[in-house]
């Protein structure tokens, strides 16, 4: 059986008290591609930022192979939702893709041929290799979403954590990100996505986790994605809140 990269236990966390989900139990497969889908305010983000060790739950505890989510951060790539991102930031394209790279080299060593060429590959595996030396507050957003995944890649992580990467844009765009997604599964990389369009939850994953405050479903497509579980998350009434 394939082994957990993640496994979420008795996960609740409140944002000032206020409880957002709770009791989650969860488990992420090794080399799957894990959708997290669920309504607006469903608390995807806040699961994701858990795992993150971005914010302190109330209880409960998350492991990333079998370790506190501190010690395996070394190993994940993180694409934050676009909207948490200063974009205004003066750096170019490069610089952004090349941050991939301190987590192996540490913070204050400088960047080699190497570091430059892995960016290099990474931005032309995204289709951005011409826009190395651009402002990143002068890209448009699914260019910009391009270089944020080409970061992930040059990062080179076993598993792969992102938040919306298909929102606002164009199918090519789209097309390419799982693409890009498929290849890296089969170089035996694992993904936990944020997902909204259900049309294409069959299409581009093979694991879903169907969140509204609890799990109201989790497992392969085939297990868990059924309309019967896609209702009861989608229709306010039947949630407790
Ligand atoms: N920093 C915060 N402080 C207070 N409340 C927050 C904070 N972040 C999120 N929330 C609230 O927590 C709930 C879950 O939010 P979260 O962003 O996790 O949901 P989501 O499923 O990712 O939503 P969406 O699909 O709209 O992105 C929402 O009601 C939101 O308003």
């Amino acid at each position: 059986m394939t082994r957990n990269i993640i496994e979420v236990s008795d996960l609740s966390v409140a944002y000032a008290h206020n409880p957002v989900i709770w009791h989650i139990n969860l488990a992420v497969k090794a080399n799957s591609r894990t959708a997290v889908v669920g309504p607006n305010g469903a608390g995807k983000s806040t699961l994701i930022k858990s795992i993150m060790n971005l914010n302190k739950p109330l209880s409960g505890k998350v492991e990333i192979n079998g370790k506190k989510p501190k010690h395996a951060l070394k190993n994940i790539a993180y694409v934050p939702q676009k909207g948490e991102v200063n974009w205004d930031f003066p750096t170019t394209v490069l610089d952004v893709v090349l941050m991939g790279r301190y987590v192996h080299k540490g913070w204050f060593k400088r960047m080699n041929k190497a570091d430059v060429a892995a960016a290099m590959d990474a931005l032309s595996t995204m289709k951005m290799e011409a826009f190395k030396d651009r402002q990143i507050s002068e890209l448009s957003g699914g260019q910009r979403q391009r270089v944020f995944l080409a970061r992930a890649i040059c990062h080179d992580a076993d598993f792969y954590i992102m938040d919306e990467p298909l929102q606002g844009i164009d199918i090519t765009t789209e097309k390419l990100i799982i693409d890009t997604i498929k290849a890296l599964q089969a170089k035996g990389k694992s993904f936990l996505v944020v997902h909204h369009n259900l049309d294409t939850v069959e299409e581009y994953f093979d694991h879903v986790i169907i969140l509204n405050k609890s799990v109201i479903a989790q497992g392969t497509i085939e297990e868990a994605w059924k309309k019967e579980n896609i209702d009861k998350a989608y229709d306010d009434r039947s949630v407790t809140t």
